[in-house]
């Protein structure tokens, strides 16, 4: 579906706050790449999600994200998906109409919404209030996001936490298919992968000097609250 998708990281530093987390990444990534973000807790997997998706700027270095035959002017969220730690769910609504509004919002033409939820073998709870489903379905409905409008680039916070062993190779075999399409996918994530050819970025590789690990921000002036993602 997708020719030539590619990014392509150089010499990357990423901060949080005032606290440099990451410096020196580097690396290129083509259509059908698949890499499994790890690292200690704190060390900046799901700041460097954020950072590939736009929603903050590196510190240093150059990023750049391309599809062939795609306007160079895309903005960042035609190109990525980003699936946070949260599912990001209206639990007063319906499925169907969470995933309505997704759908206008990134603009559809991939699968509809319920051939998405099907894939996630998650049809059944098209109708039911968000609220009631469980944390496993809550993260398959936020994956079916990915089918309703697709992106070449899908970045990954986590995307097995709370799915069975069935539902994770189901969801895995959706990876794979995306990358038989030309999609590259990154995924931040504290267990295996079982996915064909996974490349491993290490952000323990990656320290920036000054970094404190795991410490949590003690100083009220050096935090700030960020909303997920839209
Ligand atoms: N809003 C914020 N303001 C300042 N520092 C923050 C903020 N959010 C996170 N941090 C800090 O940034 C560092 C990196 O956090 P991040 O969530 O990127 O790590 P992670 O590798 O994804 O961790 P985990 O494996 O626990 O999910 C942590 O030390 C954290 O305290």
């Amino acid at each position: 579906m997708w020719s030539d998708a590619r990014l392509v990281m150089t010499q990357l530093a990423l901060s949080r706050g005032e606290r440099a987390l990451v410096a020196g990444l580097s690396l290129e990534l083509s259509g059908g790449d698949a890499v499994a973000l790890v690292g200690p807790n704190g060390s900046g997997k799901t700041s460097l999600l954020r950072v590939l998706a736009g929603l903050a700027e590196p510190t240093a270095g150059d990023l750049v994200m391309s599809v062939e035959g795609a306007d160079s002017d895309l903005p960042r969220n035609a190109l990525v998906h980003l699936g946070g730690h949260q599912d990001g769910l209206k639990g007063a609504l319906t499925v169907r109409q969470n995933l309505d509004f997704w759908t206008a919002y990134f603009g559809g033409s991939g699968f509809s919404i319920s051939e998405s939820l099907d894939q996630l073998g998650v049809g059944h709870v098209i109708d039911l209030p968000a609220a009631i489903l469980s944390q496993g379905q809550k993260r398959r409905v936020a994956l079916a996001r990915l089918l309703v409008a697709p992106r070449p680039i899908w970045l990954l916070d986590e995307p097995t936490a709370a799915l069975d062993v069935a539902s994770t190779t189901r969801f895995l075999s959706l990876v794979e298919a995306h990358r038989a399409s030309g999609g590259i996918v990154i995924a931040a994530t504290h267990t295996m992968l079982d996915l064909q050819n996974l490349r491993t970025l290490d952000l323990g590789d990656y320290p920036a000097h000054g970094r404190g690990g795991e410490q949590a921000v003690s100083d009220a002036e050096s935090y700030w609250l960020e909303s997920e993602p839209a």
